[in-house]
């Protein structure tokens, strides 16, 4: 279910009319997601998701908003918040903070083939290349220090090699981020989330990435990371597919070339990429806030890929087109 607070033709009405979006006739409630109210919205001009932030504040809010709205402006396939005559984009709606932003066509593809992840690597290139001038700042929240002050809570319900893997794996990752080669790093705003479920396709044309409300500043390297961590992996055992691999790779270095540092630091990445999410989870499967609608994804399923990026660090070859 995705549809936390209930939303009346009559109650969201004006909003789309404050917007110019045409008259509302239909809302249909989305069923996907887990953290937001979400409709699909008709009018006689067409089609709109309107979101209710159930989490997020309206002080947390604009960061997200506007960096969809400075992508989409500049040619990246995501959602453009709508805005009104005075250029906002964040409204209240039944008592909670909301939005509209045109509907992406399109589905998940969620058994990815090598022309999926490469269009996702196109993509990110894009989208990093044109990020660079959003000047709102916001660290990425669930970065380093998240890590280093989440752990000790999880520690207790750990087995002991869980709590050593997490533990040493934080050493390693405060090192890493202390060195030179880390600081020199090009970093910018970053989705920080793209997963398969937060892309769209129309057969093998990327048509749109969404959920936006984990992006923050951070190395552009460290999203190449979550990326391949889950496109281009086999599910079931963590291990890298060499040909998605090389595909997502060779796509965004078609568009981004990698520097010297960043081919170095890859590995590590993709170890701190697995170590974000494997901590997000235990937290959220162990420490679930009161009234929270989340349902936690399995923390295993990236316990598996660190071990398994620890054990394989993934070599670099020769990107197709150099
Ligand atoms: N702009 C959009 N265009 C089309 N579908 C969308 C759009 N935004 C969200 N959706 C649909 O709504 C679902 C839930 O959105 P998501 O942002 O993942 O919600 P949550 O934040 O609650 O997890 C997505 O899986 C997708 O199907
Ligand atoms: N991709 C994360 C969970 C983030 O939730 P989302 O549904 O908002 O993308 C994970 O797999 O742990």
């Amino acid at each position: 279910m995705a549809v936390f607070t209930e939303v009346s033709l009559e109650a969201a009405r004006p909003l789309f009319e404050e917007l110019q979006l045409g008259t509302l006739l239909e809302l249909k409630g989305i069923q996907g997601g887990i953290e937001n109210t979400n409709y699909f919205a008709t009018t006689d001009r067409g089609e709109y998701v309107l979101t209710l932030f159930e989490r997020l504040t309206h002080a947390q809010l604009p960061f997200y908003l506007y960096l969809m709205q400075h992508l989409a402006l500049r040619g990246i396939p995501v959602p453009r918040p709508a805005a009104n005559a005075e250029g906002e984009v964040l409204f209240t709606l039944c008592g909670k903070p909301a939005a509209v932003a045109n509907r992406l066509s399109g589905k998940s593809q969620l058994q990815p083939q090598p022309p999926h992840c490469a269009a996702v690597g196109t993509t990110l290139a894009r989208m990093h290349l044109a990020g660079q001038d959003y000047e709102r700042e916001q660290p990425n929240l669930r970065g380093l220090p998240w890590w280093n002050a989440t752990a000790p809570e999880v520690y207790p319900h750990m087995d002991d090699s869980q709590r050593e893997l997490l533990q040493s794996e934080l050493a390693y990752q405060n090192h890493i981020a202390a060195s030179a080669a880390y600081q020199a790093l090009p970093r910018g705003p970053v989705h920080a989330d793209l997963f398969r479920d937060n892309v769209m396709f129309e057969g093998e044309t990327l048509t749109g990435c969404f959920d936006f409300y984990f992006a923050g500043v951070d190395t552009w390297l460290f999203d190449l990371g979550v990326c391949i961590n889950d496109w281009c992996i086999d599910l079931a055992t963590g291990v890298l597919d060499p040909v998605r691999t090389q595909a997502l790779l060779d796509a965004y270095q078609a568009v981004r070339p990698l520097e010297a540092a960043e081919r170095e630091l890859l590995p590590a990445m993709l170890r701190a990429a697995a170590l974000r999410f494997w901590v997000s989870r235990l937290w959220d499967f162990y420490l679930p806030r009161e009234a929270s609608m989340l349902v936690p994804h399995d923390p295993t399923h990236f316990e598996r890929v660190l071990r398994e990026r620890i054990a394989r660090p993934l070599t670099l070859h020769t990107p197709q087109h150099a």
